[in-house]
């Protein structure tokens, strides 16, 4: 089957004044078709390098990388993937409808299959009676949504997100966490999905690549199978539970003291 990204030896280093700055080592990587893959690690680890690479917003310094099958770059032209970044990154004189349009309009998709597609996003998203707002009317959480469902118009089968939830208060933060997994298992997007947060990876991902910076690289990867159902119960469930613990010992390398065990 054909992955949806392919990293192989991808590195990258930045010039600076200072001198050199290895961003990345060494990355492999491979994202299934309707993955759920989130990256997690301490600031600097090279995260957003990785999935700015993976976008093609930058090039590797070494390796290679492909995006269903393709050069990074011949993917980006065909805008084979939607991207979501934690400013929403919203047009402020356009309404929510014409923002979500963008990509359409970007594909030449006609006016008419344009307001069906607008309206079945904003239904998605559960913004059917603001369509007509501008984003300077809506909530942070709102606008995150604007920002989803124009990463989804053009029906994309891969989703890059970096801490799209970052600037969202807690309640919205878990709310729109279940409303993107609803999402990508009903379009079946695979999606690369870059957090700081250990409960957020979890409750989001197949599986968690966790990173270490100085330099930057891939040091573990958790699978968590937790299946499919991402509900609320979730939340509560010990498998859950088990596998916070376990990214939190990969991240911190060593065993974490388990609260019930002192
Ligand atoms: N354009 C750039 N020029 C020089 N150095 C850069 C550039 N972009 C990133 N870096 C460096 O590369 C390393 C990785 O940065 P990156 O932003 O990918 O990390 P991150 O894991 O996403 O961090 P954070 O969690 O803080 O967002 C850091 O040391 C950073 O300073």
């Amino acid at each position: 089957m054909t992955l949806a990204v392919k990293a192989t030896g991808v590195g990258k280093v930045f010039a600076a004044k200072a001198g050199d700055v290895t961003a990345l080592t060494g990355v492999d990587l491979e994202v299934e078709a309707g993955e759920f893959v989130s990256l997690i690690g301490p600031s600097g680890c090279g995260k957003s390098t990785l999935l700015r690479l993976i976008a093609d917003l930058d090039q590797p310094s070494s390796g290679e990388l492909s995006i269903f099958d393709k050069p990074a770059r011949r993917a980006r032209i065909d805008q084979d993937y939607g991207i979501a970044f934690q400013q929403a990154g919203l047009l402020p004189w356009r309404t929510v409808a014409a923002n979500i349009a963008l990509p359409l309009e970007l594909h030449g998709v006609a006016k008419p299959a344009r307001e069906a597609r607008v309206a079945e996003l904003a239904e998605l998203v559960g913004l059917t009676d603001f369509t007509d707002r501008f984003p300077d009317q809506l909530s942070g959480g709102m606008q995150q949504r604007v920002a989803i469902a124009r990463a989804l118009a053009a029906s994309p089968k891969l989703l890059l997100m970096d801490e799209p939830f970052g600037a969202l208060d807690e309640m919205t933060r878990e709310y729109l966490q279940g409303e993107l997994t609803r999402i990508a298992s009903e379009t079946g997007a695979a999606v690369v999905f870059v957090t700081h947060s250990i409960p957020e990876a979890v409750f989001l991902s197949d599986r968690v690549v966790v990173m270490s910076p100085r330099p930057g690289r891939i040091t573990d990867v958790i699978a968590t199978g937790l299946g499919a159902a991402r509900d609320e119960a979730l939340r509560e469930n010990p498998l859950y539970f088990e596998k916070v613990t376990a990214v939190r010992e990969a991240l911190h390398g060593t065993k974490v003291e388990r609260a019930n065990e002192r």
